[in-house]
């Protein structure tokens, strides 16, 4: 399997989780429990663990999606900058154009390629019409796509392929200009080579976002991740750089799991 070699160590965190604990509802369990990570600055951070093991909870909660559906509840923090993005006092709209989300199925608007990109800047900024064409191309380009559809960004977003729609939602996610961006297994949905064009597209965002990647495919962690971390029953088992994590697992649960013996 190839692993990254160059997880850079020892730089600033952008995200800290601190004690974190979820719930869906009242007599519930508990679907995260004591959760403490870092999102190292302008690195990919993977996250593995089989199915319901709260992964994409986590995320929920790193956004703070959760809040829209009553009787759902995280206690603890999620600092970005060291400020508590679960705190109430922090304002929706400005936490989504800090911490953008990609989802697993490619979610374009029913718009042309250009509004998909304008509509979410316009919610944040008050920008010029060339200003703004300069961010959509901006993004699209960022999102390796412009290429594709520099010609047609008057046509309708659905007449893109799936791979094509995925990078139009990255682009998307990224011309709000946020810090963190979460991917929810991107490339679920895609083809082999769409899979390789996100990939590469998330080694490139990394020198600009702070990224972290949900994935069942190891070989994609492998590929993607600076550092990964091994959730399990909604507890974080194991965090550690890429190569460490699929070469020398410290605990046998996510030695079990990276090997393919359960999950
Ligand atoms: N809306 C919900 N209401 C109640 N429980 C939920 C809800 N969504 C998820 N859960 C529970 O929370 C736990 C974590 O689910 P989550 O979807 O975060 O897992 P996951 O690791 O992302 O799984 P997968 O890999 O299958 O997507 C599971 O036990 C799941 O049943």
């Amino acid at each position: 399997m190839q692993v990254r070699s160059d997880a850079v160590i020892n730089v600033r965190n952008r995200i800290e989780i601190r004690n974190l604990d979820f719930y869906y509802g009242a007599g519930l369990p508990k679907a995260l429990k004591g959760i403490n990570l870092n999102f190292p600055d302008r690195q990919v951070t993977g996250m593995i663990g089989p199915s319901g093991c709260g992964k994409s909870t986590l995320l929920r909660v790193m956004n703070r999606m959760y809040s829209l559906y009553p009787g759902q509840r995280a206690e603890g923090e999620v600092l970005l900058d060291g400020e508590n993005l679960l705190d109430a006092r922090v304002d929706l709209n400005e936490l989504r154009s800090k911490v953008g989300m990609v989802f697993q199925k490619p979610t374009p608007f029913p718009m042309t390629i250009y509004e998909n990109i304008a509509f979410g800047v316009r919610l944040h900024e008050k920008l010029s019409k060339s200003e703004m064409d300069q961010r959509v191309e901006w993004a699209l380009s960022r999102a390796a796509i412009w290429n594709e559809v520099k010609d047609r960004l008057q046509a309708s977003a659905m007449g893109l392929s799936g791979g094509q729609q995925q990078r139009l939602c990255i682009a998307r996610t990224i011309a709000v200009r946020p810090e963190v961006i979460l991917f929810d297994e991107p490339t679920s949905a895609l083809d082999p080579i769409s899979t390789l064009k996100i990939e590469e597209l998330i080694d490139e965002l990394k020198n600009e976002f702070t990224i972290a990647i949900v994935t069942h495919n190891m070989q994609q962690a492998a590929r993607c991740a600076d550092q990964v971390a091994f959730f399990y029953l909604g507890e974080l088992i194991e965090v550690a750089p890429a190569a460490a994590m699929f070469t020398a697992p410290k605990h046998p649960k996510t030695q079990e799991y990276i090997t393919g013996r359960f999950g």
